[in-house]
């Protein structure tokens, strides 16, 4: 078994992958938003029973899985909510977030848990990119400064702060035009060889 931090295998990604994903995200989001009657949960059921037979046809493992490797925002990993960067230098990501209503924690507002998961996958991504060595998250704080909306269009800055030996800092905001939602920061540890 390949060690994790090696480069994986090119994959091939099939034609309609990415927007068959990105169709996965807008499913999520409308089983939340919905209140089907029992003829409409059974239908959707049977057809989700379906999909599952279909998917588990092509079970394979962390190394040949697509999900996280396509080339688009999010990567097609549906858990987490996609940041579509708009420009990058080495030390700062700037782009948008859309939390759509899964990710709803209750009366419009973004799920707490949410906003940490949206941070480890943009630091973890910032920190391991540029010709950086693998490093993991060792901590992460988040402040939540004011309610983050969903479906809304929010502005992400993600900074590379400094390097001190093995150490990583990043720091990064969400705004919601002029309103600051969220603040955090995290530390990404160099892994030592050998480790996993
Ligand atoms: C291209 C995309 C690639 C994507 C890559 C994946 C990135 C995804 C990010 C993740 O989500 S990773 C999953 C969540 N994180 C983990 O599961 C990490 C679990 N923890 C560990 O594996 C280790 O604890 C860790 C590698 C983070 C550190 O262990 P080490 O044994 O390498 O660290 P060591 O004890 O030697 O400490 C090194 C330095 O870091 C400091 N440090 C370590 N953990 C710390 C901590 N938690 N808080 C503060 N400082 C910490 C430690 O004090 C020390 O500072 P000094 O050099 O100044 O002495």
């Amino acid at each position: 078994m390949p060690n994790w931090w090696d480069k994986p295998a090119p994959v091939v990604i099939p034609e309609g992958y990415a927007e068959f994903a990105e169709q996965f995200r807008i499913l999520q989001d409308v089983m939340t938003a919905a209140a089907p009657d029992a003829d409409q949960t059974r239908t959707a059921s049977q057809l989700v029973a379906e999909l599952i037979d279909v998917l588990a046809q092509s079970a394979t493992d962390e190394w040949s899985q697509l999900s996280g490797r396509l080339p688009v925002p999010g990567r097609g990993q549906t858990l987490v909510p996609a940041f579509h960067i708009e420009t990058e230098t080495e030390t700062e990501s700037r782009g948008t977030v859309r939390f759509g209503r899964q990710f709803l924690g209750g009366n419009g507002a973004v799920h707490g848990g949410a906003i940490p998961l949206f941070f480890d996958d943009a630091f973890g991504r910032f920190a391991n990119t540029h010709d950086r060595t693998l490093a993991r998250t060792a901590n992460l704080h988040v402040d939540y400064r004011n309610v983050t909306p969903i479906d809304t269009d929010l502005a992400v800055i993600v900074r590379f702060d400094r390097e001190e030996g093995r150490k990583r800092y990043l720091t990064g905001e969400i705004w919601n035009g002029e309103c600051l939602c969220v603040e955090a920061s995290g530390l990404f540890v160099v892994l030592k060889p050998g480790a996993a």
